[in-house]
């Protein structure tokens, strides 16, 4: 069965097909990367999934039931749990706060003392231990981003659906975030991640689609969608274009 079940999902601005009809069924257990160029509709299908947008058409099933009408809070209590790319920290709280907030919204019922050790936890596996006590707005940019991933680790859910959580982030805090996204699938956790680096998408995908103008264009593994030129001409815009225009 697959972890999520994509099936013939639309949606329109006014009159703007943004996504024409996708339907895609996302592994049990495995890292897929959504990619496609900027305007494909890659937020979009997150927000759809998630219940911040309403389809015009098609289901999205979870462990059996349709997600279509859910509102965000009550998919996040099903098992899946999203990021944004605007992190949404509180900035005057501290690391340990912002993490424990996000934890005490989750569906669990957690002691305190148990809400406390399991943040406590999240922010180790993190990194920022020793940044327990900072305010979040005096961290560095790949601190905040960590931050922004212990929150929704802090959740104890299946599926995680992470919009850009590695743009911007240099090369060692790379590392520590293919580690992990590598410790989320070593515990049996579904990733579906939007990244525009392709060095990282190369690094860590199982599975990639490809969402060109709303549609999935492409599901495949990362060698044979990198090895697709049609898709990397699409991808960098120079599909259609005259080879020495391509070029430049
Ligand atoms: N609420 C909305 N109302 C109208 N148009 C919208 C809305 N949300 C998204 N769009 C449009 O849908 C299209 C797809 O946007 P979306 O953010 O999903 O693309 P994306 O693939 O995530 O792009 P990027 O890689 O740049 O983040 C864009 O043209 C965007 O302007």
């Amino acid at each position: 069965m697959a972890a999520l079940d994509i099936h013939g999902l639309r949606k329109a601005f006014g009159g703007n097909v943004i996504i024409p009809d996708v339907t895609l069924a996302l592994e049990p257990g495995l890292i897929t990367s959504l990619v496609g160029p900027n305007g494909a509709g890659k937020t979009t299908l997150f927000n759809l999934i998630t219940g911040f947008l309403r389809p015009d058409a098609g289901s999205v099933h979870y462990k059996g039931s349709d997600l279509v009408g859910l509102s965000p809070q009550r998919v996040t209590r099903l098992g899946i749990a999203r990021s944004f790319q605007d992190l949404r920290l509180f900035n005057e709280m501290t690391v340990f706060e912002n993490v424990l907030v996000a934890q005490e919204s989750s569906f669990r019922l957690w002691t305190r003392a148990a809400a406390c050790r399991h943040t406590d936890a999240v922010l180790e596996r993190v990194g920022l231990a020793d940044k327990r006590d900072t305010r979040a707005m005096d961290l560095s940019y790949a601190e905040r981003k960590f931050l922004n991933l212990a929150r929704i680790m802090a959740l104890d859910i299946d599926l995680f659906l992470l919009d850009e959580p590695a743009s911007g982030l240099d090369g060692p805090s790379r590392t520590t975030f293919h580690t992990l996204l590598q410790s989320l699938k070593d515990e049996g956790h579904t990733v579906l991640l939007i990244e525009h680096n392709l060095d990282i998408v190369r690094e860590v995908s199982d599975r990639i689609a490809f969402l060109n103008k709303g549609e999935v264009m492409a599901f495949d593994t990362p060698e044979r969608i990198f090895a697709n030129e049609r898709l990397t001409d699409l991808y960098f815009g120079t599909a259609g274009r005259p080879a020495e225009a391509a070029s430049c």
